[in-house]
């Protein structure tokens, strides 16, 4: 069974088709990435797809099951992570709070087990600490746990976003253009964790991307959005040489 199954999704924004009669599959562990010019409906297919906004038409599966009209935060606990185009993250918590707070949605001790300190509690709270530290750690930044965030470089910030969308243990993970605003190094370091963090948790990874060297390494199949449609579909090879794309696209792109 496909982890993702979008079929015949359209959004209208008022009378703005943002998003046309799309479809994508997603099955487990795969890395898919999402391409287009600027106002193309990407990352409204990702904010529908995660509950932001619910589709004027069409169905959501994840693992079978529709989620279409359910809230972000449902949709996030059945399994779907996501990171934004823009940083949403709190200006005066530390790395490691970040995480550790994103993981307490996971957690399961009860309002008795909250308010009294339970022997559960403790545990839990213990390995709650232990995997944050261990996402630092995958993240390059375990060093840096005790930072309040807005006193770290840009890239560290993004690389806290990516662990916390990672600290819920998600089966799909989806991120809006992980490499924007980054210079050309912190680019290169963020695509090698985003490998590492593929092959390491095994989870399916689906990825908007401005950047073309970072779709074409990292994707085994990318999607070309134009106008709310899908103009193109296919591996790295196929886009680079699909004539639309080039046309749509392409030609106008930065190519790191
Ligand atoms: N909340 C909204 N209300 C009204 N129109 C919107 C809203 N969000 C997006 N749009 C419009 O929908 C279209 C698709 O926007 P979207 O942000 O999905 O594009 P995108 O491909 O992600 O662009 P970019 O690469 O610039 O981030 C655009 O015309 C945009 O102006």
């Amino acid at each position: 069974m496909p982890l993702l199954e979008v079929r015949n999704m359209t959004h209208f924004f008022g009378g703005l088709r943002a998003v046309y009669n799309y479809n994508v599959t997603i099955e487990p562990g795969q890395i898919r990435g999402l391409i287009g010019p600027n106002g193309a409906g990407k990352s409204t297919v990702f904010n529908l797809i995660t509950g932001i906004y619910t589709p004027t038409e069409g169905d959501i599966l994840l693992e079978g099951q529709p989620i279409q009209g359910l809230r972000p935060d449902q949709i996030s606990s059945r399994g779907l992570g996501r990171t934004f185009q823009n940083l949403r993250l709190w200006r005066h918590m530390t790395v490691l709070e970040h995480v550790m707070l994103a993981r307490y949605s996971k957690l399961d001790y009860g309002l008795v087990g909250a308010f009294f300190g339970t022997a559960k509690r403790n545990r839990e709270e213990a390995r709650t600490r232990q995997i944050a530290m261990d996402l630092l750690k995958m993240m390059g930044i375990a060093d840096q746990a005790d930072q309040v965030v807005t006193n770290l470089p840009y890239g560290t910030q993004r690389r806290v976003e990516l662990a916390r969308a990672l600290a819920t243990a998600p089966r799909l993970l989806l991120l809006d253009e992980p490499t924007a605003g980054m210079n050309p190094g912190e680019a290169l370091q963020m695509m090698e964790i985003i490998r590492q963090v593929h092959r390491e948790l095994g989870l399916a990874i689906f990825l908007i991307e401005h950047r073309m060297k970072v779709v074409m390494d990292l994707c085994e199949i990318i999607q070309t959005l134009n106008f709310g449609e899908v103009i193109a579909e296919g591996t790295p090879e196929e886009i680079r040489n699909h004539p639309e794309v080039i046309d749509a696209y392409l030609g106008k792109e930065v190519l790191f």
